[in-house]
């Protein structure tokens, strides 16, 4: 085992077999007894510390995002964006930073099939000089939701029934169907077309879909959205594929990018960016902190930034992929979340479900330690596992006589910036009254017109799905969808209605 990947002085190189404690085993599998065959006795400490500590082996699993694959590797610079982000990442063209990333699917426990129809994320960590930088992403530019009270709401829609544990059409249409959350829509004609499937982690996009606020070192700043593109194209399963695989190989993904790093074909995806001026926002036909829309490329070009390489597997899965804890609050200068409610609402949830997950010093792990740029906050200390040496003797408060650097005074205050003026009132960003929600997921739907079978491909992705749910909900998804094109929605029903007779009556096949 090598020392310096483990990140731990503890473990011995020579091999010798030790407790916890470092007191060399003889025997690992004899256990102290009266006599041959008598009972076993309290003092065998060897047995004790293997059993005690094979119960605490889990950590809870993430609630979303519980499956999942990973590897290392960097990004690098391939064009100047000074004038948008003032970043130090960026800062020269060449310059590579150490990136981590995680892919994986949401709705799914840890062991489930790598093949299901379900977002990826895409959570990509960057150990810059500024600190660590995570960009949080999924494969899809748009989501469910806009507002963020319904987070808990949709992902319980995904996961299993109270009562009957197991997957259920009904809440998950139900849900989708509600008129006020049928915002969803665009989201879910990307998740329903033959991109709900990507064949790996490989041949996928990640996207920021939300909107950033990028500031460059004047202090101008942009609003922003990233897109990560697959230098290796996008091939998707179709949902027959999908089924045949999660049954030969359900972590075809996962061996996919591990089998291809190992053998020295790193994948690799080009950054670009798009922006947009606080003018431009206003004259849009949508909020630009819609997390359902996407920004038109016409009116907003994709502009190169660089390139991120997945060159370097894990060494060891638990210790840099289960531990590494992603986070939208995670950011360094020059890059900050946008009033987008959902953005907003994600700043708080990724760290809390770290303290809960790993624990409150789960920065400490190595994996999260933002290694290239140090930590120095003494008033943050002790917990559960601090194993950093928790600051020596440095005093535990900050106070104005003590000599400690503050760098601000070294960046621009932004003194253009948005402002915000209103009543605190509840406000919930339901689905807009008339056709503006839908407008996106028909022009999608034209677009996939475009390539033979990607409308009839997704007609039959929603109707075998929909035909598990019972009819009122049936219904409901039809109407639905005929707000986005009536051929659409005539095309689901019959073939969804078809299944049904054919699940009641299984011997009218023959
Ligand atoms: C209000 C909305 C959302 C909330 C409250 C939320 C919350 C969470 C939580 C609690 C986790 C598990 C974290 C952990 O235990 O380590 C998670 C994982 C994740 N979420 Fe979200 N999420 C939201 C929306 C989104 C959106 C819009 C995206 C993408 C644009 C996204 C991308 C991800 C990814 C990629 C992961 C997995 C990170 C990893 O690999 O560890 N989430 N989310």
């Amino acid at each position: 085992m090598s020392e310096d990947k483990t990140n731990s002085a503890d473990v011995r190189n020579d091999r010798v077999v030790t407790t916890t404690n470092g007191m060399p085993i003889n025997e690992p599998f004899a256990t102290q007894r009266v006599g041959k065959h008598g009972p076993l006795l309290l003092q065998d400490y060897t047995l004790i510390d293997n059993l005690a500590h094979f119960n605490r082996e889990r950590i809870p699993e993430r609630n979303p995002h519980a499956h999942g694959s990973g590897a290392f590797g960097y990004f690098e610079v391939t064009d100047d964006i000074s004038d948008i982000c003032g970043s130090a990442m960026f800062n020269k063209i060449g310059k590579r930073t150490r990136c981590l990333t995680r892919f994986s699917t949401v709705g799914g426990e840890k062991g489930s099939a790598d093949s299901a129809r379900d977002p990826r994320g895409f959570a990509t960590k960057f150990y810059t000089e500024e600190g660590n930088l995570d960009w949080v992403y999924n494969n899809t530019p748009v989501f469910f939701i806009r507002d963020p009270s319904k987070f808990p709401h949709f992902i319980h829609t995904q996961k299993r029934n109270p009562q009957t544990n197991l997957k259920d059409a009904n809440m998950f249409w139900d849900f989708l169907t509600t008129p006020e959350n049928q915002v969803a829509i665009h989201q879910v004609m990307i998740l329903f077309s033959d991109r709900g499937i990507p064949a790996t982690y490989r041949n996928m996009n990640g996207y920021s879909g939300h909107t950033y606020k990028w500031s460059n070192k004047k202090g101008d700043w942009h609003y922003v959205q990233v897109h990560i593109i697959t230098d290796q194209g996008i091939k998707n399963l179709t949902a027959e594929e999908a089924t045949e695989v999660a049954g030969s190989n359900p972590d075809h993904a996962q061996q996919d990018l591990f089998d291809n790093i190992k053998k020295g074909n790193a994948p690799s995806w080009t950054v670009y960016i798009q922006t947009m001026t606080e003018d431009q926002a206003k004259r849009l036909p949508f909020s630009v902190f819609d997390l359902t829309k996407v920004w038109p490329h016409k009116d907003f070009p994709l502009r190169r930034v660089g390139k991120l390489v997945l060159n370097e597997n894990p060494e060891n899965y638990f210790a840099q992929i289960e531990q590494a804890a992603f986070a939208p609050s995670n950011t360094v200068p020059y890059q900050e979340a946008s009033a987008d409610p959902v953005l907003q609402a994600r700043l708080f949830s990724y760290a809390d479900a770290h303290r809960y997950r790993i624990g409150p010093n789960y920065h400490q792990v190595p994996v999260n330690c933002p290694y290239a740029s140090k930590t120095f906050n003494p008033a943050i200390r002790d917990g559960p596992m601090n194993v950093n040496g928790n600051f020596g003797n440095e005093s535990n408060y900050l106070a104005t006589d003590k000599t400690y650097q503050y760098i601000q005074k070294e960046r621009p205050i932004q003194e253009h910036q948005e402002t915000w003026t209103g009543p605190a009132v509840p406000f919930h960003w339901a689905t807009s009254a008339g056709d503006v929600d839908f407008v996106q997921a028909r022009n999608l739907f034209h677009v996939l017109g475009r390539t033979r079978n990607q409308q009839q491909h997704l007609a039959h992705n929603v109707a075998g799905h929909v035909s598990n749910a019972n009819p009122e909900i049936r219904k409901r998804v039809y109407a639905m969808f005929g707000r986005v094109d009536l051929r659409l929605s005539e095309s689901i029903r019959k073939e969804a209605e078809s299944l049904v007779v054919l699940k009641d009556n299984p011997t009218s096949k023959l």
